[in-house]
């Protein structure tokens, strides 16, 4: 099995660079399909194992898609394209899903599995299914599918969000850029993710207006083609790497930063007695010797990132005295609570809320990634932790950070990842070779 291991006690200090989002590119990646002339040239990629399985989802669909290995994508979509994703991809990852709004809008027919449920809650998809519903499609799920028909192209409309969904502003937005007359989205998700993807369509030759607002207005064209896009940096990987110093009292420049992205995480952690300077394209975040307890709130953008709290939970636990953290996007995402008390945290469950009383003596552990932030936010308590921590099931670590293990072992952390199999195999090895 798979393990990163990692001791206690070093003070992190040094410069690392942040990629480009996660959550930006798989939506601009599924985006690139609507382009039935030239090829997109997509720039600053991730090498994430979930960039890997969107681009499958594509190739799959009959999308030309290459990867040249240094963060540079081409797709090309002129060919007719296939329409169904199947379970064996929405299963790896959810924002598989995103392929629904673009393959509809462009063949007017979509088959794509149902995504199931995760370790973070239910995760309904209702209201993607109601702005196409709106928009003229014919919608009907069975067997483990969900299909989307429309005749001729679909319609813009007026569409209201119960919930700013991030990804069901997305796939409306895709799927209104080719639809016939304007579609108004209110109450639509205001992420800067949107707006990368927004920015993407405007440049494929769509009209979207108000990205990053509550209504965004989308004038549908008949034609969209190929364009050059970067992707923003990823304001997660950011933050996790601003607890890294701030957990360990370091010292840490983070390249490739846009603060305006980030200025939730950074209210809270000046709260906390962190020191954070705006440098040239990022952030210098200098850990103090005590850390100050702080309450939040996690909330659509421009509130508390939900993506955050796992981190700043890990935090926490070394910060004097209480703190409150209400969890208001998702309704089980508090499952690395009970990962953190196998490293001696004192933290209570009320509902939606999770009480921590700090400081206490955090204690290395073999503990499990239960979600991609819980793995990452596991990890930064073992830096401060004593003793070793054992983190298992990386796959989710791997599917939003890139070389994070040599990341942090280049600021100094004392970290390795390592493989058991290969340990046993080896010793299989020399036991074989001895009887031999
Ligand atoms: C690939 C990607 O970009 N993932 C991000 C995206 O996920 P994702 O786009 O899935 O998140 P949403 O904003 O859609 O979900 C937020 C909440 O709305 C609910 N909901 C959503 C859609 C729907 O049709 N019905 C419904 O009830 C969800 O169950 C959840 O409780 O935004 C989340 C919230 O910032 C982040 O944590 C994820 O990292
Ligand atoms: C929850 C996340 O991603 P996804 O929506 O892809 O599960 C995340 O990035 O923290």
């Amino acid at each position: 099995m798979e393990k990163i291991i990692v001791r206690g006690g070093k003070r992190l200090q040094g410069e690392v660079r942040i990629e480009g989002a996660k959550n930006a590119v798989l939506p601009v990646i599924a985006a690139s399909i609507l382009a039935s002339k030239g090829t997109s040239n997509i720039y600053d990629v991730p090498a994430l194992a979930d960039v890997f399985t969107i681009n499958e989802v594509l190739r799959n669909l009959n999308a030309e898609v290459s990867y040249d290995g240094t963060n540079h994508i081409q797709v090309n979509a002129e060919d007719t394209l296939a329409v169904e994703a199947p379970f064996e991809y929405v299963r790896k990852m959810r924002a598989s899903f995103l392929v629904m709004g673009p393959l509809l809008a462009r063949t007017g027919h979509a088959r794509i599995a149902l995504p199931g449920g995760c370790a973070i809650g239910s995760r309904p998809i209702d209201q993607h299914l109601k702005g196409f519903e709106a928009m003229g499609a014919d919608v009907e799920i069975g067997n483990g599918f969900i299909e989307a028909k429309v005749n001729g192209r679909l319609q813009g409309t007026k569409i209201y969000l119960d919930f700013p969904s991030v990804g069901a502003t997305e796939n409306i937005i895709m799927a209104a850029s080719m639809a016939e007359g304007t579609t108004i989205l209110e109450n639509a998700a205001e992420e800067p993710e949107i707006v990368c993807l927004a920015n993407y369509i405007n440049a494929m030759g769509g009209k979207v207006r108000g990205a990053g607002t509550g209504t965004i207005r989308i004038d549908g064209v008949e034609e969209l083609h190929g364009a050059d896009h970067v992707i923003i940096p990823d304001r997660i990987e950011a933050g996790t790497f601003m607890v890294a110093a701030a957990i360990t009292g370091g010292d840490v420049r983070i390249d490739n930063v846009l603060p305006e992205h980030l200025r939730p995480v950074i209210a809270k952690m000046i709260e906390m007695g962190v020191e954070i300077q705006e440098i040239e394209n990022g952030l210098r975040v200098i850990g103090p010797e005590k850390l100050k307890a702080v309450d939040i709130k996690t909330m659509p953008h421009p509130g508390f990132p939900t993506d955050m709290q796992a981190q700043m939970m890990a935090m926490m636990n070394m910060a004097e005295g209480t703190s409150v953290v209400t969890e208001t996007v998702f309704e089980n995402r508090f499952m690395h609570v009970e990962e953190f008390r196998r490293m001696n945290a004192n933290i209570k469950i009320e509902g939606r809320t999770s009480i921590v009383n700090g400081p206490v003596k955090l204690q290395g552990a073999e503990v499990s990634s239960t979600d991609l932030r819980a793995g990452a936010a596991l990890v930064l308590t073992g830096l401060v932790a004593d003793g070793y921590t054992r983190v298992t099931e990386l796959k989710h670590i791997d599917r939003g950070y890139v070389n994070f293990t040599e990341k942090l072992a280049a600021l100094g952390a004392d970290i390795e990842r390592v493989n058991d199999d290969a340990v046993v195999q080896t010793e299989e090895k020399v036991e074989s070779n001895a009887v031999s």
